[in-house]
């Protein structure tokens, strides 16, 4: 029987911004159904290595595979579709409704309507979200609802890997909690292979099955919450934690 393969590998990858290295010779793999947290200050590269892993953008060297097949094989129209991608206030379009947002990646997949309409009450139940906001345009909904539509849009074609970058970032304190908490029990979220960036430890030690600390687009150290706050590899990760009250 053939081994199945990573659900995400960056073989020894590099991306230059005028001919500054931002992610510098980066090997990662990543097994289907984990929980990868990246995690760094600002400016480390976490965000340019998400992108790398949709074809956002391409890499300079190296190479990116997702289940096994190199993303430059694949069309990045193709490869987003089965993969969602949350960001920063969710990213959603300005001027479709919320119904119309959900269903971007369903009609692209050329879905009926009956199909798109159960599909999207099933993931305002999953998200606890009313369906008096299918209507509305993103604008007219808090940050934590436009949040939770990102997800569901991102949910929507069930697609196997969930790329998230700062997915809570414009959210207040107390609602990003929920939203942490209420994400880690979905059993979908636990069955998915998902990369979240974030430079908040106590998101990465909440969420992450395993974390990755990034510095000036390298890895410092990689291991599980636990590894991190026992044995952590440099008087950086030290610091990094400590900072943030969690070492
Ligand atoms: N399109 C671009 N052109 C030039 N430089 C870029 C571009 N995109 C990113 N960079 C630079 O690459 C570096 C890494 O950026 P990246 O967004 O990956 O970092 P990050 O760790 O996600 O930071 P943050 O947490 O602030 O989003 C930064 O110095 C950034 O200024």
């Amino acid at each position: 029987m053939k081994a199945t393969p990573p659900a995400i590998a960056l073989q020894a990858v590099t991306k230059r911004y005028q001919n500054r290295p931002v992610v510098d010779n980066l090997s990662l793999t990543i097994a289907p159904g984990e929980t990868l947290v990246l995690l760094g200050t600002s400016g480390c590269g976490k965000t340019t290595t998400l992108q790398l892993m949709n074809r956002l953008i391409d890499a300079d060297a190296g190479t990116v595979l997702i289940n096994g097949v190199d993303v430059q094989q694949q069309l990045p129209h193709d490869l987003r579709r089965h993969i969602g991608y949350v960001i920063q206030d969710a990213g959603l379009f300005p001027h479709y409704s919320v119904a119309q947002n959900i269903a971007v990646v369903p009609r692209l997949l050329q879905w009926d309507t009956a199909r798109i309409t159960q599909r999207t009450h099933e993931l305002l139940t999953l998200l606890r979200l009313p369906d008096t906001i299918l209507d509305r345009l993103p604008d007219a909904l808090s940050g934590g609802q436009r949040q939770r539509v990102g997800l569901a849009r991102a949910l929507a074609a069930d697609p196997p890997i969930i790329l998230m970058d700062e997915p809570f970032g414009a959210l207040d304190p107390i609602t990003r909690d929920d939203i942490r908490r209420e994400l880690k029990e979905l059993e979908v979220f636990r069955q998915k292979t998902v990369v979240l960036v974030t430079h908040d430890v106590r998101e990465a030690f909440i969420l992450g099955d395993r974390i990755v600390l990034m510095d000036a687009g390298r890895i410092v150290q990689t291991g599980t919450p636990d590894l991190f706050r026992q044995q952590p590899a440099t008087p950086f990760v030290s610091r990094f934690l400590k900072a943030s009250g969690e070492g």
